[in-house]
């Protein structure tokens, strides 16, 4: 059961245990002075109510209403309350001082639950159903009635009523500005967590980024057996391109070329910058004969591009390795890094690779 639904039932049970005091008083005060006659009103009345009031609990219980706007259902426990009280304030006339309490103890119910529209909706409700009771029992013993004294007795519970009205206004004020605070408070939290895993320059993901999602492909590729290749990409002499260009230039650099290097691999790889002008790639279920393919195809599409508004024509050089299981990440950074470095000594503008077979067969 979820943390909502069991909040919601918390909330009932409060105001079914509410419910039975009142239903138990209403009873003392008819066994005190009520018509034995509608004795069998009574009961079915209050047999009816908790019948009702059982079909919501399992509805809300059963999680059903989840999905409405309002969960708890609760302007349908209101009126259904407000109706059993309006049938015990027919039945109990002469006690209809205290049965009216009855009213005002289903109101707070709603004030932190309900629109205002609706908490408003439901004290229309309340004072219409007390109107009606009233006329009716007016209109059957208008000789014993006190008009002035039952007018005074209105009065008073309409304004309790409109104070109550009031009361569910400023409290509908203030949850929506908590719930406009706490949507701020989301985005910024999302928008921080961006920044945590973003280059500032790029956009693309950085090299903290790059690390978590290496230790997640690391635990994939030794559970599952999914294979996965780490490519180094740094661009060669960009240090002239910085004193012949200037920074600015450098960034802009950057910048074109970091996207060229997102929209060149697919949805299930990363491009992160790891650093400077050194970029990595994560290819995700490639062989490594099918990475290097791919690697070739970005370091030429590299070549055919001009970067900045100066429009200068850029290479990079690329090394490459697989991931074999077991292997910790920085063995595989290493070697990559070491394969980029094999790659700018053997004249820059390619792709080298190297399996950790080959590794092994060097290093015996
Ligand atoms: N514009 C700019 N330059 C950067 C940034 N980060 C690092 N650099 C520059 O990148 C250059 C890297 O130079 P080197 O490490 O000598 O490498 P290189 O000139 O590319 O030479 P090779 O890698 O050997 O081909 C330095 O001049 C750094 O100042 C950055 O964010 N913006």
């Amino acid at each position: 059961m979820r943390q909502q639904q069991r909040d919601i039932l918390r909330r009932h049970g409060l105001a079914s245990s509410g419910a039975l005091l009142f239903t138990l008083l209403f009873m003392a005060g008819f066994q005190l002075q009520g018509d034995p006659a509608d004795a069998a009103v009574l009961y079915s009345a209050i047999a009816v109510y908790w019948v009702g009031q059982a079909l919501l609990l399992y509805w809300v219980g059963s999680g059903r209403s989840l999905n409405y706007q309002d969960p708890g259902l609760t302007a349908f426990f209101m009126v259904w309350a407000i109706s059993f009280v309006s049938i015990i304030l027919y039945l109990c006339s002469e006690h209809r001082n205290v049965v009216m309490l009855g009213y005002l103890a289903v109101m707070p119910y709603g004030v932190f639950r309900l629109t205002w529209r609706g908490f408003l909706g439901v004290a229309l409700f309340t004072m219409a159903s007390y109107t009606l009771v009233m006329l009716v029992l007016h209109h059957q013993n208008a000789g014993q009635w006190q008009a002035s004294q039952e007018a005074l007795l209105g009065a008073a519970f309409f304004i309790s009523l409109l104070a109550y009205s009031f009361l569910g206004r400023e409290v509908a004020l203030l949850r929506e500005a908590y719930r406009q605070k706490n949507r701020e408070l989301r985005r910024a939290m999302v928008r921080i967590e961006e920044l945590a895993i973003t280059d500032e320059l790029t956009g693309l993901y950085n090299r903290r980024y790059l690390l978590r999602t290496l230790e997640k492909q690391r635990a994939l590729a030794n559970r599952e057996g999914l294979p996965f290749v780490l490519a180094f990409v740094d661009i060669d002499h960009f240090k002239q391109i910085n004193d012949q260009h200037g920074h600015r230039i450098g960034d802009q650099v950057l910048v074109e070329l970091a996207q060229l290097l997102r929209l060149s691999v697919r949805e299930v790889d990363l491009a992160a910058r790891y650093g400077g002008e050194e970029f990595v790639l994560l290819l995700s279920g490639l062989t490594l004969a099918t990475a290097e393919n791919a690697l070739n195809r970005i370091r030429i599409a590299v070549m055919e591009e001009n970067f900045s508004e100066s429009s200068l024509p850029l290479t990079v050089s690329i090394g490459v390795t697989q991931y074999h299981a077991g292997e910790e990440g920085d063995e595989l950074l290493n070697r990559a890094d070491r394969l980029l470095y094999e790659a700018k000594r053997a004249g820059r503008n390619r792709v080298r690779t190297e399996t950790l077979e080959q590794t092994s067969a060097q290093s015996s």
